[in-house]
């Protein structure tokens, strides 16, 4: 059986780091980390996530703003609403949850805010610093440099001859994460939609990292023995035995049959998800300590 990596544990860890240095940074300079998380719409799961994002950053000691935006919010009243946030200098982050509906272009949103507020990792400078090895001074999306740091605990910072391969070429996740990968010196392959021979691929990898959104795509057969598996995937299916209409959130990987092949296995939940939140905490903390002029804390 695979050993099971506990993202809820290590994601304690980061938040402990976090809140400890947030209170360091308020006693000597008197400024608060801000993070302000803007949500449209009516979607029950993304509030629920925007929610624990919230009481998270309150947790950590952060000043923690939540702005909810009607479905019909216009685009220009959604830009002016960032427009607000990157001029606020007691807000350090800013996260703009995904997808937004519709009717709304969310790229032109993204790219507006400010590459120092910018804690998801998106914009062009952010990401362009990722793509180019500036690893140091921008700012990394969070469920890659969470996910990252579950790998680095299995194989060290150095993934030197390890095969590592991502399912997903997202922005949020799937390039960043390869980007991430390849910087720790591993043979990356990033597969999509569009990939022929999907289990051939992953079946080559030490490192399989699924983000693709399909409840239990990844089978057993599909994992080489001893690999390290890690399940970004957030799938809400019906749970039957929890009562009916009831629903639970499962992975993209079939756990229980892989658990039998892998060396290593991250659950859903408790696996990479808790570890997101943990980043983004961690991201408001050294923009705001950028913003303070001090010396930026490590993860
Ligand atoms: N745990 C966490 O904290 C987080 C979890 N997630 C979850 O991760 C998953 C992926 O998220 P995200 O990257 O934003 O999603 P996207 O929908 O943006 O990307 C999905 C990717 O999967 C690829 N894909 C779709 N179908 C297949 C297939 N049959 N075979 C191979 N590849 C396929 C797509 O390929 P193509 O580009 O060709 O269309 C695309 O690159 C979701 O379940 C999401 O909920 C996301 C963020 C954080
Ligand atoms: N701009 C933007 N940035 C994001 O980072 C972003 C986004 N939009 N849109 C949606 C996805 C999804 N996402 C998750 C965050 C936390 C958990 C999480 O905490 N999961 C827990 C529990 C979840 C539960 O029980 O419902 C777990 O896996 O253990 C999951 C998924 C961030 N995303």
């Amino acid at each position: 059986m695979a050993h099971i990596i506990d993202g809820k544990h290590a994601a304690a860890s980061v938040i402990e780091t976090v809140s400890s240095a947030a209170k360091t940074l308020e006693q000597e300079t008197g400024i608060k980390p801000g993070l302000a998380v803007v949500i449209v719409g009516n979607d029950p799961a993304s509030h629920a996530y925007v929610n624990s994002k919230s009481k998270m950053a309150k947790q950590c000691g952060f000043n923690s703003i939540q702005h909810s935006l009607p479905e019909e919010t216009k685009q220009e009243e959604l830009e002016a609403l960032v427009a607000e946030l990157n001029a606020d200098p007691s807000i350090h982050g800013i996260l703009v949850q995904l997808p937004l509906p519709q009717h709304l272009n969310a790229e032109p949103i993204i790219q507006s805010i400010a590459p120092e507020k910018d804690v998801d990792g998106l914009n062009v400078v952010n990401a362009g610093k990722l793509a180019t090895g500036d690893l140091a001074s921008g700012l990394i999306s969070c469920t890659p440099a969470g996910a990252l740091i579950l790998i680095n605990k299995i194989h060290g910072a150095d993934l030197s001859g390890l095969n590592a391969v991502v399912i997903g070429r997202s922005n949020l996740f799937g390039k960043p994460m390869g980007l991430l990968l390849l910087s720790a010196n591993a043979t990356v392959t990033m597969a999509h939609s569009r990939s022929k021979d999907l289990a051939g691929i992953c079946r080559g990898a030490d490192i399989l990292v699924a983000a693709v959104g399909r409840p239990h795509m990844v089978k057993a057969s599909w994992v080489k023995p001893g690999a390290t598996v890690i399940d970004v995937g957030i799938n809400r299916v019906p749970a039957p035995d929890k009562g009916e209409g009831m629903s639970k959130i499962t992975g993209d990987v079939a756990y229980d049959e892989c658990a039998e092949v892998a060396g290593a296995i991250t659950p859903v939940p408790g696996g990479v998800g808790p570890m997101t939140i943990a980043m983004l905490m961690a991201n408001t903390l050294v923009a705001a300590h950028r913003a303070a002029g001090r010396p930026v804390p490590k993860f």
